[in-house]
């Protein structure tokens, strides 16, 4: 099967200083993947150089086996690669509903029209109802967002990611500032997900990574470690050895 993401060899420098060192790695359709490493591990600089924030200094990126290295980060997201974050524009006095149907709107260039036309448009209100139920929304979906919980502001931000109907869409950090025990239902989302979509996660929460993941990919000093299972991620020495004394809450 072809990768739907194959990175080949991909460094960064900045200033003579490897920040990414070398990493292969490739993603297939409807992979749950983690990406987690100690604080400067390369996390953040990878998922630019994949997402065209950052060019790299040396290797390739393909998407659905189109290179897309020197692509910008837009080209990119029309290519169905999506981050999170990037979507995530929040109008704290637009409600949840409004925000999904003007992404759904804008995804279809039709932001011309006026909110109300999605619900002549029965394709796109029945897409609108999907991500909110999807998402577990449908209690809040008339809130303003400016009302919403921490989690539930995470799960919108997936929830208008998914409105772009990404083919790989990478999850910055979608537990951050959500209570340790609201983590669940950002995991219930998480599995809800459609089937035939690849996820790259990067999260600092290691039951929600450990949980979600089928694959656990180890970065450090800018380096691909080590990946595996997480039984495997969490029982390898390796792993252990560069969070310890770089952070409290290494694997377990
Ligand atoms: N623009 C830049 N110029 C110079 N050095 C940089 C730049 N961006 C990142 N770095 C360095 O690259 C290394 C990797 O940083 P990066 O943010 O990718 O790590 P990370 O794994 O995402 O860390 P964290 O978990 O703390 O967010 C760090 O040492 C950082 O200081």
């Amino acid at each position: 099967m072809t990768a739907l993401l194959d990175v080949k060899g991909l460094s960064k420098n900045f200033d003579g200083l490897q920040v990414s060192a070398d990493i292969t790695l490739a993603l297939h359709p409807g992979e749950r993947c983690a990406l987690i490493g100690p604080n400067g591990a390369g996390k953040t600089t990878f998922v630019n150089l994949v997402t065209g924030v950052l060019a790299p200094s040396s290797g390739t990126i393909r998407l659905a086996g189109q290179d897309v290295t020197r692509l910008s980060a837009q080209a990119r997201v029309r290519l169905g690669l999506i981050r999170s974050f990037q979507v995530a524009r929040l109008f704290r006095s637009m409600t949840v509903h409004e925000h999904l149907e003007l992404a759904v709107l804008e995804r279809e260039r039709k932001t011309f029209r006026v909110f109300a036309s999605v619900r002549r448009t029965p394709g796109l209100a029945d897409e609108v109802a999907g991500l909110l139920d999807g998402m577990g929304l449908v209690p809040v979906a008339d809130t303003a967002v400016g009302a919403l919980a921490y989690g539930q502001q995470r799960l919108l931000e997936i929830a208008l990611a998914l409105a772009l109907k990404p083919k790989l869409l990478i999850l910055d950090e979608p537990a951050a500032g959500v209570p340790h025990s609201e983590s669940h239902r950002i995991l219930d989302a998480l599995d809800r997900l459609p089937a035939d979509l690849a996820v790259l996660m990067i999260e600092h929460d290691m039951d929600l990574v450990f949980r979600f993941a089928k694959r656990i990919v180890v970065l450090a000093q800018g380096r691909l470690l080590c990946s595996g299972t997480a039984q495997e991620i969490a029982t390898d020495p390796r792993v252990r050895e560069v969070y310890l004394g770089s952070r409290a809450n290494a694997p377990h």
